[in-house]
């Protein structure tokens, strides 16, 4: 019998961004391992024009919720989806849904943020400061409470190059930050917003630095852990190997990547590729809020769930398993054909882009006017190339994460949960992993079915024959050109000629005497 599936029985549990990629896999999990529990309530807002109920009904009736089904039928009656907007005043949450909250949580898993690296400083310190510093004053008021378990990332404390599993302090306090944000206008805030940051990469990291200090000082006598995931991927094994459902990190770039837009990355090949699998991270959620709950640690414990310690790979091998899985696997309608050029040298990476990424889109948006068609590859591509030059910082470094307390969990558990809820990443296979990481971006992200991987194939085939074509075309035309404007040329052009020609006479003439 698992205790940590058994701990969640008839409890009460309250998720944050339970609508977001890691909350989706929490809430299957626990449903999945503990369908007796009481209920999940999640804050949801309304979004594109969707009520909450029809966006808990999409989530429940997506695949990742199949076996779920089966395994506890009722699970509409257990979700109960209450009405937050975590950027304003007490959540914009009824006083109803408050008192149920406050009188009935036993757990939170707090893991809303917002994680747009360009997002503005004060909608990020709403989210990740503000909002963290809330939700702990709501779980000081609760009675029942057991366990507080709030989401951070590994990158919250990325200035720095060896990290622990403490909470480092940062330069301004944020109640400063938080207060001073009230009174300051929007462009003010803009302004002051890189000297805050410092050698933090961008907002995002920094703010969630700063709700982790949040979490320190306004931790009260609450049982509290801290979870920093490094970079999040599809699922290793449960429900289903290689789910996703967004193109935040590598997921985008894999899609750029398969679909040939993105031939060349500014990436330094050895840095290592710390990712970690989505159930990986929520298996070690649950395992810390049972031991938060039940062995109430004196402090508040932070925990890292890495792989780069334990069973690293590097962006090459990555990329190699990638491009030999798109051979296999391949998108459709690929743009050109998928390549993988790593560089980590600046003058190499701005060749590659104006060559193999803005002059094709440029021919390609050239060949949709002529066609009377709208041009849309040059604006598609300016968009690949923010996204991933908001992304390099994290590709041409490596970090140490130490995972002690990790560790230490891993050992207290017994051999059923250290099976049922299982984040050993050692027993990670990489090339397996990717393989299906891949194949779930084509099925689950991009919605393509298996059946036309023929056609892909052909599609790629056409596109070789394409790029022969063209370059063949373009060498002829520049020698053509060179030769008619220098003399040199000219010579090189008369000696290969002469030199063809000696070859092939003494090729006849050879064959003729042996005849
Ligand atoms: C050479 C080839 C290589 C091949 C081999 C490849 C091997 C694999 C290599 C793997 C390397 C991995 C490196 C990962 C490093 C991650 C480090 C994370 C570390 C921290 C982790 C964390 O702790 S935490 C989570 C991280 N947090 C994010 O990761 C958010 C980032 N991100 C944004 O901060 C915003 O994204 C940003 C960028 C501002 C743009 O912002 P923006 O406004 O310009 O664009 P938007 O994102 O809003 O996208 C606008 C619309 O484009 C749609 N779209 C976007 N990309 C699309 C796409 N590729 N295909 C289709 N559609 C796409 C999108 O769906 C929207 O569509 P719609 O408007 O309809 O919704
Ligand atoms: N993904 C990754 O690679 C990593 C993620 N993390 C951390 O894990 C946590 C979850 O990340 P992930 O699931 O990937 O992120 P997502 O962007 O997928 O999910 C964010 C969640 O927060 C919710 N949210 C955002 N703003 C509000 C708001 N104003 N009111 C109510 N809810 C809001 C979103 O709701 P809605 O659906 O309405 O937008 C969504 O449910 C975050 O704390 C993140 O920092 C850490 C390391 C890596």
């Amino acid at each position: 019998m698992s205790m940590i599936a058994a701990f969640y029985g008839g409890k009460s549990i309250l998720i944050t961004g339970a609508t977001g990629f890691l909350g989706k896999v929490l809430m299957e999990k626990l449903f999945r391992t503990s369908p007796d529990l009481k209920v999940i309530y999640i804050l949801v807002r309304p979004k594109a024009g969707q009520t909450l109920q029809q966006r808990v009904f999409q989530i429940l009736n997506s695949k990742l919720f199949e076996k779920v089904k089966e395994v506890c039928p009722n699970v509409h009656e257990k979700i109960r989806a209450i009405y937050a907007d975590l950027s304003q005043n007490d959540f914009a949450i009824s006083k109803e849904d408050m008192q149920e909250l406050l009188s009935c949580t036993n757990v939170i898993f707090h893991c809303a943020a917002t994680v747009r690296f360009d997002d503005t400083l004060r909608h990020a310190v709403q989210l990740n400061v503000t909002a963290t510093r809330q939700l702990l004053l709501m779980a000081s008021q609760m009675p029942k409470l057991e366990a507080f378990i709030h989401i951070s990332t590994a990158y919250s404390n990325c200035n720095l190059k060896h990290i622990d599993e403490v909470i480092y302090p940062c330069p301004v306090e944020p109640k400063k930050i938080i207060d001073s944000l009230e009174w300051l206008d929007d462009a003010i805030i803009e302004e002051i917003a890189p000297k805050l940051i410092r050698d933090w990469p961008n907002i995002y990291t920094y703010t969630k630095a700063l709700g982790e200090m949040v979490v320190q000082q306004e931790s009260r006598n609450l049982n509290i852990a801290i979870i920093r995931p490094s970079i999040v991927g599809a699922t290793w094994q449960e429900p289903f190997p290689g789910w996703v459902d967004n193109v935040n990190g590598p997921n985008g770039l894999i899609i750029a990547a398969g679909k040939g837009f993105l031939r060349a990355l500014k990436a330094t090949p050895k840095a290592v590729a710390d990712l970690i699998p989505v159930d990986t991270v929520v298996n070690l959620m649950l395992a810390v809020g049972w031991y938060t709950a039940v062995h109430r640690p004196k402090s508040t414990l932070v925990y890292h769930s890495t792989s780069g310690n334990l069973n690293p790979c590097n962006w090459h091998k990555m990329g190699v398993q990638v491009l030999a899985t798109f051979e296999k696997i391949p998108f459709e309608r690929a743009f050109r054909r998928p390549y993988a050029n790593f560089t980590s040298n600046n003058f190499t990476s701005q060749y590659w882009n104006a060559v193999s990424h803005r002059a094709p889109a440029i021919i390609y948006d050239c060949y949709l006017r002529l066609t009377g068609r709208k041009p849309r590859m040059t604006k598609l591509m300016n968009q690949i190339l923010r996204t991933v030059s908001m992304l390099e910082y994290f590709i041409n470094r490596s970090w140490e994460w130490s995972t002690y307390n990790t560790e230490m969990l891993m050992s207290e558990l017994s051999p059923e949960d250290q099976r049922v809820f299982n984040f050993d990443v050692r027993q990670l296979n990489w090339l397996e992993y990717i393989e299906n990481y891949v194949l779930g971006v084509k099925k689950y992200l991009l919605k393509e079915d298996m059946a036309g991987i023929p056609e892909a194939k052909q599609h790629l085939k056409r596109l070789r024959n394409i790029h022969y074509l063209f370059n063949t075309a373009l060498f002829l035309i520049v020698w053509r050109l060179l030769i008619a404007r220098s003399q040199m040329a000219r010579n090189v052009w008369f000696f290969i000629v002469s030199f063809c020609y000696k070859f092939l006479s003494y090729f006849r003439a050879s064959s003729t005497l042996k005849v």
